[in-house]
């Protein structure tokens, strides 16, 4: 079976190419490059000791996509490719929504022209907004509190409309909670650019010196410790969880809706100090005002995908911050100014 994976060079995205090849599934990245870099290839070449197939391409582009598909006789899609950055996207609401909604109608499209009428789409825990009852389990109302979250909204809906309407077409919607970690050969993991939004990147950059001090933005949360609480998964059980999807929704149709997450809350200070067990350092911090947006605590109800799917996130969080240390000592600055 060979696979398209759109923004196959990310994070998520490279990381599942090689859950896809461990399965016995030929993915085909195509990535336009806006978040990432070519040297994930040759990164993804040590890990897997094959070259993966790579076409540069712009999710809008419609001729590029439908060309891509043709030429590599793809069975389904993966579609990764997204803007992800919560504050950009109230920054610039319409690039999120041309990235994420339209450019994925234009795929949809694509694929319908084609004649691929499989799609697993990457969304996000985000869309149920703030909780009305914890765990998360699909049913929980959708409600985004940002642009980047109402694209996933939209682009869901979207997707739902089109397996109502056509009724040859297969969607299942993977809502991640809060994906960490890194492959355990250290040879690939998250490389952001610029200053990292999220907590494990941030912590990464500061154990290995390049940032003075992590910020613990709110410490009077109604937690144990009175800082955030997420489910953080690690990218290779979310990775699997992609080829559990496709594997199993082979023969049936219509839109189907997962949360992968551990379905285990882990606070700001319980992170950092698995972190600082990681890298054998402290890490510094400092207790700061809550961040705009936030919520005080969510995590997901899994049990559909364990039940169903039969897929259960394995790795604990202290795997999950040791290969990320890994990942990061071995590449304090990331991938892109790696001489390797
Ligand atoms: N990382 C998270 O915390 C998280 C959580 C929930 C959902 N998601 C979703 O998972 C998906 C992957 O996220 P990630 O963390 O790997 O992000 P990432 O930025 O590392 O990867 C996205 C990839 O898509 C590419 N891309 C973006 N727009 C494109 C376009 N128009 N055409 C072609 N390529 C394009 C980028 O170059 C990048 O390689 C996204 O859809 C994101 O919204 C991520
Ligand atoms: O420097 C930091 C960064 C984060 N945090 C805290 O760490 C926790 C996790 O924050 P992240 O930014 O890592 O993740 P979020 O839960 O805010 O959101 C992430 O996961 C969501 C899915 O659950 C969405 O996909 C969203 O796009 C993605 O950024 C929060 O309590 C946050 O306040 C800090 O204390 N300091």
């Amino acid at each position: 079976m060979k696979v398209l994976v759109t923004g196959g060079m990310g994070y998520i995205g490279s990381h599942s190419c090689i859950a896809l090849y461990e399965a016995g599934i030929t993915p085909v990245i195509f990535d336009n490059l806006v978040n990432s870099s070519v040297k994930v290839l040759e990164q993804l070449k040590k890990i897997t000791g094959t070259s993966i197939e790579f076409i540069e391409g712009d999710v809008s582009d419609a001729v590029a996509l439908e060309q891509a598909l043709r030429q590599t006789n793809a069975s389904a899609v993966l579609h990764f490719a997204a803007l992800k950055a919560v504050g950009e996207s109230t920054e610039q609401p319409l690039r999120y929504y041309q990235n994420n909604v339209a450019a994925t109608l234009t795929l949809l499209e694509a694929m319908q022209k084609v004649g691929v009428n499989k799609i697993i789409f990457s969304s996000s825990a985000t869309v149920y907004g703030d909780p009305q009852y914890l765990p998360f389990d699909e049913q929980h109302p959708l409600r985004a509190t940002s642009p980047y979250g109402w694209s996933k909204i939209m682009a869901e809906q979207v997707v739902n409309d089109l397996c109502c309407a056509a009724s040859d077409f297969l969607a299942v919607s993977l809502r991640y909670f809060n994906p960490v970690g890194a492959h355990p050969s250290g040879l690939l993991g998250e490389s952001p650019q610029g200053t990292p939004n999220n907590l494990l990147p941030f912590i990464a950059q500061t154990a290995v010196g390049r940032r003075p001090f992590v910020k613990v933005y709110g410490s009077d949360y109604p937690t144990p410790d009175g800082s955030g609480v997420r489910d953080y998964l690690h990218v290779m059980d979310l990775a699997k969880g992609h080829v559990a999807a496709l594997l199993h929704h082979q023969a049936d149709k219509g839109f189907h809706t997962y949360n992968l997450g551990t379905g285990q809350g882990h606070s700001v200070l319980e992170v950092i100090r698995a972190f600082s067990v990681s890298a054998g350092k402290e890490i510094p911090f400092t207790l700061a005002p809550r961040r705009a947006g936030d919520v005080a605590c969510y995590y997901a109800d899994a049990t559909k995908a364990n039940q169903l799917l039969g897929w259960t996130a394995e790795h604990s969080l202290q795997q999950m911050t040791d290969d990320t240390w890994r990942w990061q000592s071995n590449y304090p600055q990331g991938l892109e100014y790696s001489d390797e």
